[in-house]
């Protein structure tokens, strides 16, 4: 990266009607490319309430379907770089919690595939996403030229490994298209999306959609962008809201030259395996 930029966050409403959900991001995209971003970031389920057993009904295969349509041509008609967020994505009979990213022409960069399903027991809380949906495998660092990203959906970011592996491939973004919820979220969402920011020294960019209190699961809100040493560059509060942060490559340069981590690895001691999938 040699350039900075700015990169935006949409945190957009989620309803129940799918098409509406869609014209709310391509409204806010297209606000967030006047803003000036060169990245714009979605949420985790962007067009669809976060209930597991929605998913295969909002579930939709690529690159025939309306959300992912849109999604590559408003990229292409800002001229930007989309992440955008997190869709029901349907694959034969398996369903994935899916992430797309276009570039400025419209073309596919990259898809992430959830790789750790949320199948969790909480106070009040139980959540199965296996229930509905499979893991994907896979780990993909995207080259857009003047940047290098990573993504990782939501939960996916309690699992360093998976953050580390991007870093190791030379990210300089990690994005995180997610849907933490009100008993997690103010536990554990700056800690996660600040410390992954400080174990890699990357820029971390969080995505949430914004707080409904009468859904039947309630998410945090508060989506960020953190620069490498954790410093929260913006925050967003619980409301539909975009958030624009400033990314440095030279605040980059300077914390990893400050604190050299991923030089002073102790690789001989262990190691990271990709999967050989
Ligand atoms: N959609 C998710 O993966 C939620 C993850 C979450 O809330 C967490 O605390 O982790």
């Amino acid at each position: 990266m040699t350039e900075s930029f700015q990169l935006a966050v949409c945190q957009n409403n989620v309803v129940e009607k799918k098409a509406e959900n869609i014209r709310r991001a391509e409204d806010m995209i297209r606000e967030a490319a006047g803003m000036g971003a060169r990245v714009v970031v979605l949420p985790e389920m962007f067009n669809c309430p976060y209930e597991t057993r929605l998913f295969p009904d909002y579930a939709e295969p690529y690159p025939d379907g309306e959300t992912v349509r849109m999604l590559s041509r408003v990229a292409a008609d800002a001229g930007i770089v989309l992440v955008g967020g997190s869709i029901p994505e349907k694959d034969g009979d398996i369903v994935y919690n899916t992430c797309f990213t276009f570039g400025p022409r419209g073309e596919l960069l990259g898809r992430h595939r959830k790789v750790h399903l949320f199948d969790v027991d909480l106070p009040n809380l139980r959540v199965r996403e296996s229930s509905t949906l499979g893991p994907g495998n896979d780990v993909a660092v995207m080259d857009a030229g003047f940047v290098k990203l990573g993504v990782m959906i939501c939960f996916d970011v309690r699992f360093p490994e998976l953050a580390r592996l991007l870093a190791l491939g030379g990210i300089d973004v990690l994005v995180v298209p997610a849907a933490f919820n009100t008993i997690t979220g103010p536990a554990h969402w700056d800690l996660n999306m600040r410390a992954r920011a400080v174990d890699n020294q990357v820029y971390v960019a969080a995505a949430s959609p914004a707080r409904d209190e009468n859904a039947g699961y309630v998410v945090y809100g508060h989506s960020m962008v953190v620069d490498p040493w954790g410093d929260t560059v913006a925050r967003a509060g619980t409301g539909e809201e975009i958030i624009i942060g400033e990314i440095d490559p030279e605040r980059i340069k300077e914390v990893r030259a400050r604190l050299p981590l991923l030089a002073q690895m102790r690789t001989d001691l262990y190691e990271l395996r990709k999967s050989g999938r």
